[in-house]
């Protein structure tokens, strides 16, 4: 009896052993015809690795995003490639290594690639439909009535608020020095985060005063991924029907609720008291109550809510994370901190000590800092592109299917001495004019490119800018032995992020 039960279990288990070896051959056989995809079509591509294509690194964490973009790049203009394909798993990705393809893709003939390809599950998390990641005629419908946010008159509405907060963080950093290192991009996270709370949405966040403020945590939440999150983020990229079928939620649950709460209670708010604000809640507001022009459709709160959310993440991760490297490099480059510092100090002497928007755009050598840290330190190391019309690449019989998606390595252009020459140096005299106007000007892509280049572009800089001059002017910033230079980036983190933060020794200028 019980030998016959062994020869059964042995027997069926066996079946299910054949059943799954042959399920594993099919598998590997369709990776492997994936992966002829590029060579076939005479495409220039790295040999992939099933089933994670060429980010076999990035996947197990070896590799951040940025370093991969450095080495797939200088790899690529070894062998002289003009047209590249790597494997995302199983997606074939276009990587142009030439830049006027890669300003056709961005700008010139943007009608095929309008869309990013960005995860929006609606039903299970109306957070995701924003102006990011939708594409299509919602997307550009969105774009063209955002826009108006950010102009330059809106800027100057806002700056005496930038500037109010930029003497808050001047105290809390004064007091904050006297008894422990500094951690700048935690600091300067805490001041964008206030700032865009403020100016974007009338919020006091408050983070710059309690820096375990709700704001600052959930903020913090949504970038500090786990490995889970990560995988969980690329498959949505990489799967989105799949995702959206099984309901896959791509942001973490608490800090997608504390969003949706906060912004429910600011319109409630508004709605009760009846105020009106200048400011992007306020356009949003509108935008939902159809206040506007006639024939406009109405947002939903869902996409209200959306639109807010993505402001309020773009608005201050990127900014602190320009903030805080450009610190870092002026801590390890004295001679150049005190260039700025002499900068600043003659242009508000100018100003009777006031800091305007218009004395900061006096401030060449400022701005020539902030592009040489954006071009070394570019928050966004890849910008992506869906194909939404099938493309033929000019001068070749290339052609990119509807569906396929291109990745333009923007690090790994930054870092090509052919346009920077010994790029690992940091030297803000790239970024004269006259040096600037002998490079192709797709060369420099931190904010990205064409009709959805980056929409807090101006935002993000004047922000940056600000905190920076009072930084700057009221601290002396040195290397503190906690960093390492070159810094060691986090590969769990998709944007550019210093591993254990950047800690300096700061010192009040008196
Ligand atoms: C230093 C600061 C910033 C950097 C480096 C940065 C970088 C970028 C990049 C690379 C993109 C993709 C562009 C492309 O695909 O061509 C982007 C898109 C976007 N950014 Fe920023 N960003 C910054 C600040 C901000 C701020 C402050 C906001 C809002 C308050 C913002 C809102 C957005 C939005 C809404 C998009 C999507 C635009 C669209 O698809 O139409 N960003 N940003």
């Amino acid at each position: 009896m019980l030998i016959d039960r062994m020869a059964l279990t042995g027997s069926i288990l066996l079946d299910i052993f054949s059943v799954l070896i042959a399920i594993l051959l099919v598998i590997i056989s369709a990776f492997k015809r994936r992966y002829s995809y590029w060579k076939n079509i005479g495409v220039e591509c790295l040999e992939p690795t099933i089933p994670f294509g060429n980010f076999k690194e990035v996947f197990n964490q070896k590799l951040t995003l940025g370093e991969f973009s450095i080495q797939y790049y200088n790899t690529m203009k070894a062998r002289k490639a003009k047209h590249t394909g790597c494997y995302f798993l199983h997606r074939p990705v276009y990587v142009p290594m030439d830049l006027d393809i890669v300003k056709r893709i961005m700008q010139i003939d943007f009608n095929h690639f309008t869309d990013r390809g960005g995860y929006v599950n609606e039903k299970d998390e109306p957070l995701t439909a924003t102006v990011f990641n939708l594409g299509g005629q919602r997307w550009r419908d969105l774009r063209v009535k955002l826009t108006p946010t950010f102009t330059s008159g809106k800027m100057k509405l806002m700056f005496p608020i930038m500037v109010q907060l930029s003497k808050e963080l001047t105290q809390t950093l004064q007091e904050e020095c006297k008894s422990s290192d500094i951690d700048v991009k935690d600091i300067s996270a805490r001041f964008t985060t206030d700032v865009i709370g403020n100016c974007a949405f009338g919020l006091d966040c408050n983070s710059l005063k309690d820096p375990n403020t709700e704001f600052r945590v959930q903020g913090r939440r949504i970038f500090d991924s786990t490995t889970i999150e990560m995988i969980t983020k690329f498959l949505t990229f990489v799967f989105p029907n799949a995702m959206r079928f099984f309901h896959v939620r791509a942001l973490p649950k608490d800090a997608s609720d504390f969003f949706w709460k906060v912004t429910e209670e600011t319109a409630e708010r508004r709605r009760r008291s009846g105020t009106r604000r200048n400011d992007a809640f306020q356009l949003l507001l509108d935008m939902m109550n159809k206040i506007g022009k006639e024939g406009d459709t109405a947002l939903t709160f869902g996409e209200l809510a959306a639109q807010a959310f993505v402001f309020f993440v773009a608005g201050f991760e990127t900014s602190s994370t320009l903030m805080s490297f450009a610190l870092l490099e002026l801590s390890v480059n004295e001679d150049l901190q005190k260039h700025l510092r002499d900068e600043i100090n003659i242009v508000l002497r100018k100003n009777n000590g006031e800091l305007t928007y218009e004395a900061l755009s006096e401030m060449r050598f400022m701005d020539m800092v902030i592009c040489e840290t954006l071009r070394k330190y570019p928050p966004v190391p890849n910008v992506s592109r869906l194909c939404t019309k099938e493309y033929r690449i000019p001068d070749s019989n290339i052609i990119i299917r509807k569906g396929e998606g291109v990745i333009i390595p923007v690090k790994g252009i930054h870092y090509d001495p052919e346009y920077y020459p010994q790029p690992e140096k940091f030297d803000p005299t790239r970024f004269t004019e006259e040096n600037k106007s002998k490079r192709h000007h797709f060369a420099f892509l931190p904010f990205g490119e064409g009709p959805r280049i980056c929409l807090g572009l101006r935002f993000g800089l004047t922000q940056a800018k600000v905190g920076l001059a009072s930084l700057i002017k009221n601290f002396k910033f040195k290397l503190n032995p906690r960093t390492k230079y070159p810094v060691k980036f986090d590969p769990k983190n998709i944007f550019t992020s210093a591993l254990g933060g950047l800690w300096l020794n700061v010192e009040k200028i008196d």
